[in-house]
């Protein structure tokens, strides 16, 4: 299997690092919700609490109005007339719709909507008479079409001893109300935006609402609703309204009046904040994440062809050659291209300390050795002239004995110097050893070998300045060819055979210049 690449793997970084930041921003963003909609719930339900308090603020004023006038004199004298001149200012100053006083059978004594003296409408024994009667104590009503007014009214109902000395006969002191002062209630509240409050009755009408009031008042909840309410529920439900806007919404109850007090806001309200701010979070994740991957597409091609253009110099240094240093476009690929040139450099010393002679710098016998075996069959199949020189200078010992190793070793890297100077460049000279060094001449015919022999003699034989110094140590060379094919000399076959000969010419040659030397009763170096 591929190893994974440095681009595959900064895109995983990318999303690695985004996606889970991402993750948890979502989150975040579910708590804020979760907590938006406890505060909503909590502040709601404080607020519902309060409106069902002031409901029953609402009736418990006419209650009290009401029995305020129940201990009328007038009433107690049966002075109607001026009961009913009572009742009406009552009515008047507290923003009742009319006052009505019930006799035990129903049968209305005054209404302050009719005028005094006026036919009241026939007996009725409706059920809050009823209960007035039964229980002696206050009747609230649910909403109702006023017969007379003909509009949503609510009544408050007393009882009240309506003909004295007959403490027995128990009618009803009724005010109704209109449901504007329920409207009223709520208009003067300051919901926060889009919170929609509606008061109901116990049977579930609408009496008042905070938004649309007109269209509304008087319609029925929805069944789900008027359930929880029958339940005696005091939480929160989602529901819809009765426009059909699905609503989160909270619910409680008056104490006295049991009407009903609910406010809602549209889940769509509630779900718009949460909406908006996954909106801006998709947006941000997916401009956040293309812009890393483009970052880290751009990143990884740098650092891909940084490294990309270091396989071209290791290639090289594999191949043995020189390596150049140069700038990749990367710290660490830079570093990497350094070593190659180190490495390369090493490598080149080491090869060339394992071909060369530390000394004079001239091959050792290693590369002599190699570069003879094959010139030695180059030239014998192409038949090219190839001619092995060898070399040991004359009294060598006797200069370092005299004058210390570190002037012989002068002398020697002098005599290399000379032999580099008179020699082609494809020519080779080596080093084998001590004092003996080897040249091979490649395609030197006979005739140019004498002369390049005759040259280095002379040349070799010149004296070194050494410390101060003279120093002679000329060459005896001992010269062997493998000669053209088709010459009539006798062949040396084989590279050995070459330097075998070459090292006895070279000996021969030594003795003759030693007896040379002898004859003219010169010493063989003089300095
Ligand atoms: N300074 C120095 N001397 C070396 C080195 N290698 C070998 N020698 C010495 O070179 C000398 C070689 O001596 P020989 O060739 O035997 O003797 P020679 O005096 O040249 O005598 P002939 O060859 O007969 O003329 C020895 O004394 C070695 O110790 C080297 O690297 N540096």
């Amino acid at each position: 299997m591929r190893a994974p690449s440095i681009r595959s793997r900064l895109l995983y970084l990318v999303v690695a690092c985004i996606v889970p930041a991402a993750l948890m921003a979502i989150l975040l963003i579910g708590y804020d919700y979760t907590q938006a909609r406890a505060a909503f719930i909590t502040g709601a339900m404080a607020t519902a609490r309060a409106n069902a308090m002031d409901v029953d603020k609402e009736f418990a004023t006419v209650e009290a109005a009401l029995r305020a006038l129940a201990t009328s004199p007038d009433l107690a004298r049966s002075d109607r007339q001026a009961f009913y001149a009572q009742a009406r200012g009552l009515a008047a100053s507290q923003h009742m719709l009319n006052i009505v006083l019930e006799d035990a059978s129903g049968q209305q004594l005054i209404n302050t909507f009719i005028p005094y003296g006026a036919a009241l409408p026939p007996p009725s024994m409706g059920n809050v008479l009823q209960f007035v009667q039964k229980n002696d104590a206050t009747a609230i009503s649910d909403l109702f079409i006023g017969a007379v007014s003909n509009r949503n009214i609510a009544s408050v109902s007393i009882p009240v001893r309506y003909l004295p000395g007959r403490p027995d006969l128990i009618g009803a002191l009724n005010a109704t109300v209109p449901v504007e002062r329920f409207n009223a209630l709520l208009a003067q509240q300051s919901y926060p935006e889009h919170w929609i409050a509606s008061i109901l009755d116990r049977g579930g009408k609408v009496v008042a609402r905070s938004q649309d009031t007109q269209r509304y008042v008087g319609h029925k909840a929805l069944p789900e609703v008027i359930d929880h309410m029958r339940a005696g529920f005091e939480g929160v439900i989602e529901t819809n309204t009765l426009d059909g806007k699905p609503i989160l919404a909270v619910m409680t109850h008056a104490g006295d009046s049991q009407w009903t007090v609910g406010i809602g806001i549209p889940i769509e309200v509630l779900n718009a904040e949460l909406n908006r701010k996954l909106l801006v979070l998709v947006l941000a994740t997916a401009t956040l994440l293309a812009a890393s991957l483009v970052l880290a597409w751009s990143i990884s091609n740098r650092i891909t062809r940084a490294i990309g253009a270091l396989v071209a110099p290791a290639m090289a240094l594999g191949r043995g050659e020189a390596v150049a240093a140069a700038s990749y476009g990367l710290r660490e690929a830079d570093e990497v291209g350094v070593a190659l040139v180190d490495a390369a450099r090493m490598h080149a010393q080491a090869r060339h300390q394992a071909t060369h002679d530390p000394l004079t710098g001239l091959a050792n016998r290693a590369m002599f050795c190699e570069f003879l075996e094959r010139q030695v069959e180059l030239c014998a199949r192409t038949g090219e002239p190839l001619s092995l020189l060898y070399l040991d200078l004359d009294s060598f010992k006797q200069i370092n004995d005299t004058y210390g190793h570190a002037a012989g070793d002068q002398l020697l890297t002098g005599a290399a110097l000379r032999l580099r100077e008179e020699l082609r460049k494809s020519d080779l000279a080596a080093r084998l050893g001590g004092d003996e060094f080897a040249v091979i001449l490649v395609g030197c015919d006979a005739a140019a070998t004498a002369t390049v022999v005759a040259k280095l003699e002379t040349r070799l034989a010149q004296a070194h300045h050494i410390e101060g110094y003279e120093l002679v140590a000329g060459a005896s060379i001992g010269v062997a060819m493998l000669a053209p094919q088709g010459s009539a000399q006798q062949q040396p076959v084989s590279a050995t055979d070459l330097v075998a000969d070459a090292d006895d010419a070279m000996y021969r040659r030594k003795a003759e210049r030693k007896l040379a030397a002898k004859a003219q009763s010169l010493p063989a170096a003089s300095m």
